[in-house]
């Protein structure tokens, strides 16, 4: 069916998608709207809410939902249940009743949180109720415009795409959007095959992220501010600092699903914790943390001589392998996971530690993967995991990256330093000055629709062929789309340098961008920013010519 069919079928399936479809005049925006059906990308479901094929809306949520219980009624389980949490976005909660409903309709046992509640929570009361499975209604840090369904299998990690590939065929079979078998949610209530969870499992969770503690015993001499964005975070953080002394940022502490107080609500965006960090200077705090609405990322900034300095996703990373391994007794198993796109700073420190170190393709779903695996065949033991996108995980609870407990850890790491007087900015100096000097950034270019979808494998298309010529240092490219170090094959470009300072270009799984990551390793800052900015006006004016072409 093509795209100016399936927008005719959609106009009869409610008033209010027909209202919704019609106001819609622009020509592009009906077949961005149906030219496909909404994918499985890094993240599971995410697109822009809306009516559509291609758009989150009640029928997309409910198709997937199908496939996914068909997927896991075919498991032949004995007891079949799902485990279902949503973030403040507008529409989660509506969203995840309407999957609540299919599943109880196909025989499966739902249990549904009462409250919003961040994804590593959710990832935890998979394993809690030994559920089949788990459904996180969240766009994580993406746009208010979008929303999400992230899956997660019996070992609350996110299902990767060996496994998403059954639910996708099962997706595919369903050709109906507007007939999914529904069931009445009071009903099932009363039949016990929907439960409402409360509490009690956030406080299991927390007792879970307590047990990480590494030093807590100059916790009350920190002040922290924190800001939730508007997100799940508030209460769950809130409970796991309460050691420390902590401010929450009142204009963003209740869930907004227009997050109207913040441009972006992602920790990546410089901007995110402004708000935060103008309370941070009136209260003269030490330390600003700011989660992102799923509260599975976080930011953090930090004032070092009456400055706050904003700390990115691998210098956090960095930061919190050197404070865990500070004090953690490791063993010839012990084993530190982070993604290829992720700086080696952090894996230099767990190396010099005796670590070893695995790296994955993007995407936390790799790393719950391999802890999975560590649990079954016992041949590594995971003590941390991190991506350079603001997400980390210290302990087992959860198998996904989880910002309740890195908060936790980030502050106790603060408040020992202060104890000595140094900052989060004086210890990286000090990691600096014994690795060497590491300078890392990224540059996201966002393409949208179908023309932009052309123009990323455009861009890609262009890298592959020009490989070693495009930046003259270049000594290897590594491309992920042929399968490298027994990683499935993916879609990224990896330029290594003479000097192992590298450059990797991937489309966002999550998001229509193409994605430019820098890591730079040099002698010092004035080097490595002047190296950064001249590899940077390459790949840039690169992306931006073939962004600017008029498509036809
Ligand atoms: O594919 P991207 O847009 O770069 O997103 C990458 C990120 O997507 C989601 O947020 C995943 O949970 C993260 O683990 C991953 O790092």
């Amino acid at each position: 069916m093509n795209y100016k069919e399936k927008y005719q079928q959609w106009l009869n399936f409610d008033e209010k998608t027909r209202h919704e479809l019609l106001n819609i005049h622009d020509e592009k925006e009906i077949e961005d709207c149906f030219y496909k059906d909404l994918s499985f990308g890094t993240g599971g479901l995410r697109g822009v809410m809306g009516a559509g094929s291609n758009r989150m809306n009640q029928y997309t949520v409910q198709k997937a939902t199908l496939g996914l219980a068909h997927y896991i009624n075919s498991m032949h389980e004995k007891k079949k249940s799902i485990v279902i949490a949503y973030d403040t976005r507008n529409h989660s909660k509506e969203f995840a009743e309407a999957a609540a409903s299919v599943l109880c309709a196909e025989g499966i046992k739902v249990y549904l949180f009462e409250d919003v509640m961040p994804t590593p929570v959710l990832s935890f009361a998979v394993r809690y109720f030994k559920a089949s499975a788990g459904i996180v209604i969240t766009a994580s840090h993406n746009p208010k415009e979008y929303n999400g369904y992230k899956v997660y299998n019996q070992y609350g990690g996110q299902l990767v795409p060996s496994e998403a590939d059954h639910v996708i065929r099962y997706i595919e079979k369903i050709q109906d959007f507007s007939s999914i078998p529904t069931a009445d949610l009071a009903e099932c209530e009363s039949s016990d095959s929907l439960v409402w969870i409360g509490e009690k499992v956030l406080d299991c969770f927390i007792q879970e992220v307590a047990k990480q503690s590494i030093d807590q015993n100059h916790s009350k001499n920190l002040k922290v501010v924190y800001t939730p964005l508007h997100g799940t975070g508030n209460i769950p953080v809130r409970k796991a600092l309460d050691n420390f002394s902590v401010s929450v940022v009142k204009e963003q502490e209740l869930p907004d699903g227009d997050f109207s107080t913040v441009r972006s609500p992602n920790p990546e965006e410089r901007d995110a914790l402004n708000l935060a960090i103008q309370q941070a200077k009136k209260e003269k705090a030490d330390i600003v943390i700011g989660t992102d609405p799923d509260c599975d990322r976080i930011g953090v900034a930090v004032r070092h001589e009456d400055q706050y300095i904003l700390l990115t996703g691998n210098q956090i990373g960095a930061l919190l392998v050197d404070f865990v391994l500070s004090s953690k007794e490791v063993n010839e198993k012990s084993t530190l996971i982070k993604t290829i796109v992720t700086n080696d700073l952090g894996a230099e420190v767990a190396l010099d530690h005796g670590l070893h170190v695995l790296n994955t393709l993007t995407g936390f779903k790799y790393i719950g993967e391999k802890m999975t695996e560590f649990n079954h065949n016992q041949t590594q033991e995971f003590v941390m995991g991190y991506e350079e996108s603001y997400g980390y995980l210290v302990g087992t609870h959860a198998r996904d990256k989880d910002a309740v407990v890195a908060a936790r850890v980030i502050c106790e790491m603060a408040s020992v330093y202060k104890a000595n007087k140094e900052t989060l900015i004086d210890r990286i100096e000090k990691l600096y000055s014994k690795y060497g000097f590491y300078l890392d950034a990224l540059d996201s270019f966002v393409l949208k629709g179908k023309d932009g979808a052309e123009k990323i494998q455009m861009l890609m298309a262009q890298l592959r062929e020009q490989q070693n010529s495009f930046i003259p240092s270049t000594k290897a490219v590594l491309d992920y789309s042929s399968g490298i170090d027994s990683l499935p094959k993916e879609n990224v470009l990896k330029f290594i340098l003479l000097d192992d300072s590298w450059v990797a270009v991937r489309p966002s799984g999550t998001e229509p961008k193409i994605k430019v990551y820098y890591s730079i390793k040099e002698k010092d800052k004035v080097k490595a920013q002047h190296k950064l900015d001249q590899i940077r006006e390459k790949f840039e004016s690169l992306i931006v010519g073939v962004k600017e072409t008029i498509s036809v």
